[in-house]
């Protein structure tokens, strides 16, 4: 059975998992595409090349006959109103990060799931199917380093034009949910510290951002946020443990020795650095999905995120350290 797939908006990573979904993976195809207007759908169909129709909103392709299952991959704003129409429609839905721009906007896509009775919603958080993620998993899962005490990461882009705080939440989303996956516990407070702002950034952009975590395992996350670090797009993790320390595998490079210098390559693009995690991502969801099953970070993971993102940008604004406090985990969830 091969899954037809509607996808609303087909921006930058609308057309990138297009490609993957047509071209790369097995079991699924895009169908039909919505975006602002049937132009703009009609003109990424055409461009990535595959046999789909464009429809003139993101409702149309949500009860379109021919899809199976949803998409969507357009501004962070318009995913609450198309995720909770997928689960109305009782179809699953596939939503890029943000699940939605509010921690409340969470718990109505919580609260419709639950009600719907089926595990319909996705959250792509797709460092949790990333190679290097995942062996550092395995890593910690056997004991390796022995009880993790402080994780130290940075997510720093080779340049990235937000304003205020989009940032931070745009960006350091994916360490609040891959943190809680990778140690298996959650957050309790929430510190922000603003170094001097990096003359290379314009507008009202504080960057970089160091952003620090308590756990309720008593552990302190450190994330440095820099979105405007201009040598590469540079993703790390260090975990210090009882026993040892274990940092994130970084992506193989050619090693060249050249006019006295001996350099390696830095990968420059989230798409590349990711391709594989989105690659992976996406073939376990078609899987799962065709079998009636949801596997991956879930919309409780995308209400966490939320609560987690909010409390750091409040933190930012007061200088305190502010808490993180969740609903209580619904049974659905566990
Ligand atoms: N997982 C990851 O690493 C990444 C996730 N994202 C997420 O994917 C989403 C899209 O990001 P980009 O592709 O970079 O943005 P983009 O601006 O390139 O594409 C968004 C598209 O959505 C369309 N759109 C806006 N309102 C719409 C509506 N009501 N109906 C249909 N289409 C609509 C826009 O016209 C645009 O074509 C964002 O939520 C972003 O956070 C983006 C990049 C990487
Ligand atoms: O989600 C993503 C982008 O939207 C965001 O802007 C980047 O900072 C992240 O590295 C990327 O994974």
């Amino acid at each position: 059975m091969t899954l037809s797939i509607g996808i609303i908006g087909t921006g930058a990573i609308g057309k990138e998992h297009m490609r993957r979904l047509n071209h790369t993976l097995k079991g699924a195809r895009v169908v039909a595409a919505s975006d602002v207007g049937l132009e703009q759908a009609q003109a990424a169909i055409d461009e990535v090349g595959i046999e789909a129709r464009a429809y003139a909103s993101g409702h149309d392709v949500i009860n379109a006959a021919e899809v199976d299952a949803v998409v969507v991959t357009s501004w962070g704003p318009t995913h609450e109103e198309f995720v909770l129409a997928a689960i109305e429609a009782g179809k699953p839905v596939f939503c890029e990060k943000p699940l939605a721009t509010t921690a409340e906007g969470c718990l109505r896509i919580v609260e419709a799931e639950i009600a719907s009775g089926r595990a319909l919603v996705q959250v792509g958080f797709m460092r949790r199917f990333d190679w290097a993620y995942r062996q550092l998993k395995a890593l910690l899962d056997e004991g390796g380093i022995g009880q993790p005490l402080i994780a130290k990461c940075a997510h720093r882009n080779a340049q990235a034009n937000f304003s205020g705080d989009a940032g931070l939440i745009d960006s350091c989303v994916h360490e609040f949910d891959v943190m809680r996956w990778l140690l298996e516990d959650d957050y309790v407070s929430a510190q922000v510290i603003q170094p001097r702002v990096s003359s290379l950034v314009e507008g009202d952009l504080q960057d970089p951002s160091l952003i620090i975590l308590r756990t309720r395992k008593g552990m302190v996350i450190t994330i440095e946020s820099f979105l405007n670090c201009q040598y590469g797009y540079d993703i790390r993790c260090e975990l210090v443990g009882e026993s040892g320390v274990a940092d994130l595998p970084q992506p193989a490079s050619v090693p060249l020795r050249h006019s006295a210098r001996d350099s390696l390559g830095v990968i420059t693009h989230w798409k590349d650095r990711f391709i594989d995690a989105f690659d992976v991502e996406f073939q376990e969801w078609v899987d799962a999905t065709a079998k009636g099953e949801r596997h991956g970070p879930t919309a409780w993971d995308g209400y966490v995120a939320a609560v987690t993102s909010d409390a750091c940008v409040k933190a930012r604004h007061s200088q305190q350290v502010e808490p993180i406090a969740l609903a209580e985990r619904p049974a659905f969830y566990r």
